[in-house]
């Protein structure tokens, strides 16, 4: 028995997330939480013929203690995500209390939870769950994780993608390491699984490795990369 909690499920992150968590096998029930609209998300998502028994609640009649009691995995996409010109730290201000107060909530109802953090800035979000956990007497460093899987299948895609052949992406490895904000992203694109990378210029992996770390702004340099790239032999 395994029970799936997304907090902010009614969102851009919340609602795909919160189909894949029901599409999921091994989840038997999932519960979904956010300010707004989770009764008619977790209606539709009910209607899917896999085991997870899905409920949604709103905060009132204390809707966040009910969502998280008996909770195995609690995921945080609640939040506000950047808008142009912004970076994941100028979210800080209005996402740090959420995420604070959320976590507030699973310490009381389901201490005992894996609790992985999506609302940004995540190197920032990360401890302050800690750091509430701390102070609730329940912090165990082996629970809490910030979600930056994003970087690690972006790295794979965009590096098949701007060395001309998307169909290796499956394949490759780029390992990253680091944090989910700006220069923290890591990309290590000399241990890459990439044939093509072993012999690349200092100057190309920091190009790609750049262009890794840009998150959501990446769209608009895409085709301008793949363009420059392609009239750049490998190795200048
Ligand atoms: N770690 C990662 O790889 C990624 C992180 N993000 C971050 O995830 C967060 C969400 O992004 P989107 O889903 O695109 O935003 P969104 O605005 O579409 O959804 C956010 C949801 O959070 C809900 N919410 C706000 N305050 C809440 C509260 N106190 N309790 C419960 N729910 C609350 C909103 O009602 C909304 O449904 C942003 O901070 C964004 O930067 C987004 C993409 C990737
Ligand atoms: O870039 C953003 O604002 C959302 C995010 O964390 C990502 O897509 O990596």
């Amino acid at each position: 028995m395994v029970k799936a909690v997304v907090l902010g499920a009614a969102g851009g992150i919340g609602q795909p997330l919160s189909l894949l968590l029901k599409t999921n096998p091994s989840i038997t029930e999932l519960s979904l939480y956010d300010i707004v609209n989770t009764p008619g998300v977790a209606a539709d998502l009910s209607h899917i013929d896999t085991p997870a028994k899905v409920a949604g609640f709103l905060p009132p009649d204390e809707g966040l203690k009910k969502a998280l009691t008996g909770a195995d995995i609690v995921i945080i996409p609640a939040g506000v995500p950047r808008k142009p010109g912004m970076t994941r730290d100028d979210l800080f201000k209005i996402n740090a209390g959420i995420v604070r107060d959320l976590a507030k909530g699973i310490a009381e109802a389901a201490p005992k939870a894996f609790v992985l953090v999506i609302s940004n800035p995540v190197n920032s979000t990360v401890p302050i769950v800690a750091e509430v956990f701390k102070k609730a007497g329940v912090f165990d460093p082996k629970k809490i994780f910030g979600v930056t899987t994003l970087d690690v299948v972006r790295a794979s895609t965009f590096v098949s993608e701007v060395l001309g052949d998307l169909s290796l992406a499956p394949k490759v490895t780029v390992p990253v390491v680091g944090g989910h904000s700006g220069v923290t992203i890591v990309p290590l694109l000399s241990q890459s699984s990439h044939p093509s990378l072993r012999g690349a210029s200092h100057r190309h992996r920091s190009f790609l490795a750049h262009y890794i770390t840009l998150g959501l702004t990446f769209a608009r340099l895409r085709s301008r990369a793949v363009r420059a790239l392609d009239n750049r032999p490998l190795g200048h």
